[in-house]
């Protein structure tokens, strides 16, 4: 995406402008975080890349296409803080919706499903319904959900936040694990800057609204990531390196103030 401006409202209502000249260039297969203050428009730059939302300025292209098409043919799976599971269906069920509302489904489909809840570790509870299953259940069913449509691209939006730390670590090591072996392109919206660190291969820090990017940093902490290394000391490093970029003291540029 290039030149990215969104400006909500209007003169007359009060205009927030939430993004301003935001540009980013994601490789196939990366990890990519987005991560900076409540409301500097992150949950906005990937509603953009969705095309969810339309930007008052700017291009925007996934695998070649406008996101809009790339949506329609199915490129973009997308996961939320809230699981998108409707309570009156089993897990499998929800997949399965996903795939006929989509006209995907087909001869191959129950397989690709039986496959996709093994991966997220659900087989035994691909009959259960949603309130069956445990927070972090539940959001396995839900990138289950999202994979099952085989996208290009995965956008998730503070999927782990409502999970205690415990639960959300967990979920982090299955989520490299999953990622590992489908290799989607990720953009992943988190709060947590170690969360950030821990999964990426490249951390967006953004400034307060109108969000910019402060720093594009790359994690050079090899694959595949051992839990371990959160332990260690070149770990810390980046952590305290962004969460100094993310404090108030730091001017748009990445600058001190
Ligand atoms: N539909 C809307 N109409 C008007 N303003 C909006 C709308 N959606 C978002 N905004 C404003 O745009 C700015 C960016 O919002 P956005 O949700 O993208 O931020 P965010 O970084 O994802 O926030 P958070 O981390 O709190 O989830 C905020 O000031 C928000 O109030």
């Amino acid at each position: 995406m290039h030149g990215i401006s969104m400006v909500y409202g209007g003169p007359s209502g009060g205009a927030v402008t939430a993004l301003e000249n935001f540009g980013l260039d994601i490789p196939e297969n990366q990890f990519v975080s987005l991560i900076g203050p409540s409301g500097c428009g992150k949950s906005t730059a990937l509603s953009i890349m969705a095309g969810l939302l339309q930007p008052t300025a700017g291009t925007v292209l996934i695998n070649g296409h406008p996101p809009l098409a790339a949506r329609r043919a199915h490129e973009i799976g997308m996961v939320f803080q809230q699981p998108v599971l409707l309570p009156w269906r089993t897990v499998e069920a929800n997949c399965a919706l996903l795939l006929t509302v989509s006209g995907q489904w087909n001869a191959d489909s129950r397989r690709r499903i039986a496959e996709t809840l093994a991966l997220v570790g659900l087989s035994e509870f691909a009959r259960r319904y949603p309130h069956e299953l445990s927070g972090g259940m539940r959001q396995r069913a839900s990138i289950a959900r999202a994979l099952c449509l085989d996208p290009v691209l995965m956008m998730m939006d503070e999927p782990f936040a409502a999970l205690d730390e415990f639960s959300r670590h967990a979920m982090n090591v299955e989520l490299l694990n999953i990622w590992s072996q489908r290799r989607k392109t990720i953009v992943f919206i988190t709060h947590s800057v170690a969360e950030a660190v821990f999964l990426s291969d490249r951390v967006i820090a953004m400034s307060p609204r109108p969000g910019r990017i402060v720093a594009d940093v790359a994690i050079e902490l090899g694959r595949p990531r051992d839990p371990e290394i959160r332990y260690a000391s070149e770990f810390g490093d980046y952590v305290t390196h962004l969460q100094r970029l993310l404090e108030p003291g730091f001017v748009r540029g990445g600058r001190p103030a």
